[in-house]
């Protein structure tokens, strides 16, 4: 089973005071993993180290025990501004990767529709993506990210821009492909309540620099997924007493920071 692995690792930019120090955290396969934390708290710098953009000043980044030396196809990386290229269609974006690397149409197309199927977006294959709502991009930009069958996800802020209806929505579309598919997923979220109610683990980040300060083990994605509803998770004393727990825990320490 993948591991994904941030062993002791510290992030310096320059001579300006580490970002990141000393933070660890492993995760697997069908662990969802969100992570919390203030402004600055080095939410995407951890991000960007598990999908090898960056390389920690120390410490060590490792998949299955083997240190990473960049971007791999085993992870799979969803940004908030999804990156698309507006002047290609929904599928053409998707099976971007193949493309590039000269695959034929004829080995991508299938491939990308069943993708796009998946996410609920047959029939919008030969639309551009000036021709999709938010909602749409975002899971083109998750079709994208899914084309290489990667081991781990990771997602920063990925649905920070949508509104509460169409984020709903997203929420259940990767709650079925996390139960479906398995992978490991790292979402990074500013939002309490999208962090406890997809999440199978909650990291707290607390700046100054960027550490773990807390973590909760949680059920309510795992609930979500298998059925029940939102309003029933939702009104759960033991969501709201987490809720309130971890609001705490958040907004106390961006005040003292
Ligand atoms: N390339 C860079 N060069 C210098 N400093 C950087 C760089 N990237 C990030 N930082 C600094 O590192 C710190 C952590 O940034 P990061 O984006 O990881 O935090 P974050 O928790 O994701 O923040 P936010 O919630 O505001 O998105 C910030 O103080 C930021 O200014």
């Amino acid at each position: 089973m993948s591991r994904l692995s941030l062993q002791d690792v510290s992030v310096r930019y320059g001579n300006a005071p580490p970002v990141i120090a000393n933070l660890s955290l492993t995760f697997g396969a069908r662990d969802f993993v969100t992570v919390l934390g203030p402004s600055g708290s080095g939410k995407t710098t951890l991000l960007k180290l598990a999908a090898g953009f960056l390389q920690p000043t120390g410490g060590q980044v490792l998949v299955n025990g083997e240190q990473i030396t960049g971007p791999g196809a085993d992870r799979g990386v969803v940004f908030q501004d999804d990156a698309l290229l507006p002047w290609f269609d929904a599928l053409e974006n998707t099976a971007l990767s193949l493309k590039l690397r000269g695959v034929p149409a004829r080995e991508y197309r299938p491939r990308a529709q069943a993708v796009l199927a998946r996410l609920g977006l047959a029939g919008f294959e030969r639309r551009k993506i000036w021709e999709l709502s938010g909602g749409q991009r975002q899971r083109v930009g998750l079709a994208r990210a899914l084309m290489a069958e990667p081991h781990f996800l990771l997602m920063d802020e990925p649905f920070g821009a949508l509104d509460a209806l169409t984020r709903a929505q997203m929420h259940e579309v990767v709650l079925d492909l996390w139960q479906r598919l398995g992978p490991g997923i790292l979402f990074i979220t500013h939002d309490v309540e999208e962090a406890l109610l997809l999440g199978t683990r909650l990291v707290v980040l607390a700046a100054r620099p960027g550490r773990v300060a807390q973590e909760f083990g949680i059920d309510f994605g795992t609930r979500l997924a298998r059925g029940e509803t939102l309003r029933s998770v939702r009104s759960d004393p033991a969501f709201v007493d987490l809720r309130e727990r971890v609001l705490d825990l958040v907004f106390t320490r961006e005040a003292a920071a």
